[in-house]
């Protein structure tokens, strides 16, 4: 969906149409964009990070079993995960299950100069040491890469989404770059699957032109589908 078709869906469906604020929008430059995306990011983390302990555990349950159940039916093998910082939805269990499941699960490393994401093998033997924000990651050439393109399945973490499949991340543009291989390719086998508590979703996330959709959004609510595509 391009970006006037997601604003004029938003209109029909929304109270945001009133007071002009998608109007608003509709007319927003990168510039603009940038500022409303770094507010509502402000907004979103805390909202995150105030989650309680026993409403996150039971959220994370929910969104454990419903994110396998999608993996199985897509017979996906590869599979990119993260490990959880900064209240994000916790991925440790998910990892071990997805392992037991005979899948294998691979981990973002940050590549600063190109501003991409190599993945790379992930099991409880990797040899790991922290990124320059204190994720973990599996430490290059002691642990195999995969092409993202070879993956048959990516979670990814979400600060926010709306029901069109749009992402909100840290603000990098990290996921973004490194999976723009996705953009106008329909066809392409890899689902990409967003993680979230429910209250990170918002009527409308700005998109930028870069900006990578997510096809499902996992929830303890909900599975959204978000892009629309031809998933089988
Ligand atoms: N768990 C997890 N791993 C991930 C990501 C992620 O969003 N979550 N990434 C997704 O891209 C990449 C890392 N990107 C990140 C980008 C910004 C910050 C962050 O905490 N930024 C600080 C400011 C940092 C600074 O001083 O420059 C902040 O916003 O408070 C963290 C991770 C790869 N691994
Ligand atoms: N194709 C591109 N062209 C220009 N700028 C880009 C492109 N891809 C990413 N960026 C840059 O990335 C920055 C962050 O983008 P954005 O705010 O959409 O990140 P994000 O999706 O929230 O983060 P992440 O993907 O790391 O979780 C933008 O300000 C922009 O400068």
């Amino acid at each position: 969906m391009t970006q006037s078709e997601r604003l004029r869906h938003l209109e029909e469906t929304s109270s945001a149409s009133k007071g002009g604020l998608i109007e608003h929008m509709r007319n927003s430059s990168v510039q603009e964009n940038h500022d409303l995306k770094r507010e509502l990011r402000r907004n979103l983390r805390a909202q995150r990070r105030n989650i309680g302990l026993a409403r996150r555990r039971k959220a994370e349950y929910t969104i454990l079993k419903r994110t396998l159940t999608l993996l199985k039916r897509r017979r996906a093998r590869s599979v990119a995960c993260y490990l959880d910082s900064d209240g994000e939805v916790p991925t440790q269990k998910l990892i071990t299950q997805i392992t037991l499941q005979g899948m294998d699960v691979y981990l973002p490393v940050l590549q600063h100069k190109s501003k991409r994401l190599c993945f790379r093998r992930y099991t409880y033997a990797t040899p790991m040491r922290p990124n320059r924000y204190g994720i973990l990651e599996p430490i290059p050439d002691q642990s195999p890469a995969i092409g993202a393109n070879r993956l048959d399945a990516v979670l990814l973490p979400v600060v926010g989404f709306d029901r069109q499949g749009s992402r909100l991340g840290m603000g990098g543009g990290f996921y973004d770059t490194t999976l723009k291989f996705l953009q106008h390719r329909d066809w392409h086998p890899l689902i990409t699957i967003g993680l979230a508590f429910e209250l990170q979703l918002v009527d409308y996330i700005p998109t930028d032109r870069w900006d990578i959709s997510l096809d499902r959004v996992v929830t303890e609510r909900s599975v959204y589908q978000g892009r629309v595509k031809q998933v089988y």
